[in-house]
């Protein structure tokens, strides 16, 4: 899998302001990276994307790595694996991990697996960047900003959604007020859907890592199997079309995953994914809703996420979509395990 590193609409000059007026440490820090790349000398390191859930981790990843990797929904707690983007830049490389976010209610089995799976990275990390949304710090952000103090792994905070803020300067008083919680390495105001000041993030965590040579070979977008993206895709489609609670009431498993060689006519387009995906539902009427009329429903998401796996692998996908009933699968440890959610 290949990685194409192209960030749109940087300029937001409102917003570059605001972060210089807050921040002195970040001039430095951003001097010191553009050091590294013109003494040729190369940073490396991981960053812990971090923050309660909905904030827009994996939507900020997907900018950040320009390709969509991770998935994305309006339903919080989409995310439910860790997941590694590598970001390959001419003055280092950035191995971003996106976390599911830290759920304030441990509940069921899942949840306590998301909460241990996103702690237990930011002690391994180099950074954290954690993620806010402009103007809101509740209760769940400062959960998590406690999580960051306890590892006392240093952290560069993203406040993201300024897109959503008509009069900027209301930042100012915001960013001063975040300050004074936590010593941040530095605070960027970011939009990561329009792609405001991501590459002055970028600058800043590149600076803020250990100086050290690539560790991944530079072509590579992830360490996570196409078997693995691929039913992350399917599961998005799930979130993304079905009601508030049914989506965390199922799971995705790939049966089986095998590359067959092209027909002669198709030599040029290479080798197709035949895929192969099981959707675990703990009810019958969770799977009929699944299915819809007709299977019209089923039909419309796995049409989606074979045409989003063909992107992302670059190669053609044949898809077939079974949906089955697994009792209670998201409060049995045992059965999240045989899901490929593994102990923390
Ligand atoms: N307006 C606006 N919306 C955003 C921005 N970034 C993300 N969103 C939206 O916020 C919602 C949540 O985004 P995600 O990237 O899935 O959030 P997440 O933090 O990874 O969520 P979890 O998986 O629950 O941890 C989606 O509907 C995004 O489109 C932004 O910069 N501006």
């Amino acid at each position: 899998m290949s990685q194409s590193n192209s960030q749109s609409n940087d300029e937001h000059p409102e917003l570059a302001e605001a972060a210089d007026q807050s921040v002195d440490r970040s001039a430095t820090t951003a001097a010191s990276a553009t050091t590294a790349a013109s003494t040729g000398s190369s940073r490396c390191g991981y960053v812990a994307i971090f923050g309660r859930p909905n904030v827009g981790k994996s939507t900020l990843l997907n900018r950040l790595l320009g390709q969509k990797l991770a998935i994305t929904s309006h339903k919080p707690q989409t995310t439910r694996h860790t997941i590694l983007g590598v970001s390959t830049l001419d003055a280092g490389q950035i191995l971003y991990v996106d976390t599911p976010g830290l759920h304030q209610r441990g509940g069921n089995a899942l949840n306590r697996y998301l909460n241990r799976a996103a702690r237990s990275i930011l002690t391994d990390v180099d950074l954290v960047l954690f993620v806010i949304e402009a103007l809101q710090f509740g209760d769940e952000d400062a959960l998590a900003l406690a999580e960051i103090a306890k590892a006392g792994t240093p952290a560069i905070v993203a406040v993201n959604k300024t897109d959503r803020i008509a009069d900027k300067a209301r930042l100012l008083p915001f960013l001063q007020s975040l300050s004074e919680r936590h010593a941040f390495v530095s605070m960027v105001p970011v939009s990561a859907t329009k792609g405001d000041q991501i590459k002055r993030l970028e600058a800043e965590v590149l600076a803020a890592l250990p100086e050290g040579e690539h560790l991944f070979p530079d072509d590579q977008l992830t360490d996570r199997s196409e078997r693995f993206l691929a039913a992350e895709l399917l599961r998005e489609q799930l979130m993304q079309r079905y009601g508030q609670e049914l989506p965390y009431r199922t799971t995705v498993e790939i049966e089986s995953f095998t590359l067959e060689t092209p027909s002669r006519k198709r030599q040029a387009e290479g080798p197709r994914a035949r895929i192969h995906a099981l959707i675990w539902v703990e009810r019958e009427s969770q799977k009929a809703i699944i299915i819809g009329r007709r299977g019209e429903a089923l039909k419309a998401a796995a049409s989606q996420a074979r045409l989003e796996m063909q992107k992302l692998f670059g190669r053609p996908v044949h898809l077939e979509v079974w949906v089955k009933v697994k009792d209670s699968w998201s409060s049995d440890e045992a059965a999240l395990a045989s899901l490929g959610y593994g102990e923390y």
